[in-house]
């Protein structure tokens, strides 16, 4: 019999603020820890990727953002399941950092986005992010 992988949509938010971007590092236990990310989350039936990634970001972060425009999407396959990235820009309105998810976040500047290793499904939404900020 055939099996198919599901197809998962993930929303990450890249968040910007006095130049730098903001990666946070998934903490041990979780799929793809030690890894770098942008924070987000799985999309849920009738949600936008935008409410989905203000809900992600509170539940996660406990901050409140202003979602942007769309960046770029990636399709990855991690053998058990296929990510559906979509790259949404996002400001950070109110709320001070409390990590669930992560063990730590970091600001980065443009140079330094290719020195952390980024979860593979991210790969193509920070080069895209290079070129854009390049
Ligand atoms: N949030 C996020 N997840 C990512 C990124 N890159 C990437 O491969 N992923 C993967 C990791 C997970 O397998 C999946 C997201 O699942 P999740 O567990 O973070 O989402 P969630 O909070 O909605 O899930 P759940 O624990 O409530 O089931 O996507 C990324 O940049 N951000």
């Amino acid at each position: 019999m055939l099996k198919t992988t599901p197809i998962i949509t993930v929303t990450a938010a890249i968040i910007e603020k006095d130049g730098r971007i903001l990666a946070a590092r998934k903490r041990d236990g979780l799929h793809l820890a030690g890894y770098w990310e942008f924070p987000g989350g799985k999309l849920e039936a009738h949600e936008t990727p935008e409410d989905c990634l203000r809900r992600e970001l509170t539940e996660e972060l406990g901050i409140h953002c202003e979602i942007g425009p769309f960046l770029a999407e990636s399709l990855h396959d991690y053998g058990t399941k296929i990510i559906r990235l979509l790259g949404f820009h996002a400001r950070h309105t109110r709320g001070d950092f409390h990590l669930t998810d992560h063990d730590a976040i970091r600001w980065l500047t443009a140079e330094e986005l290719a020195t952390v290793q980024w979860a593979p499904a991210d790969i193509p939404l920070v080069d895209a992010l290079i070129s854009k900020l390049g």
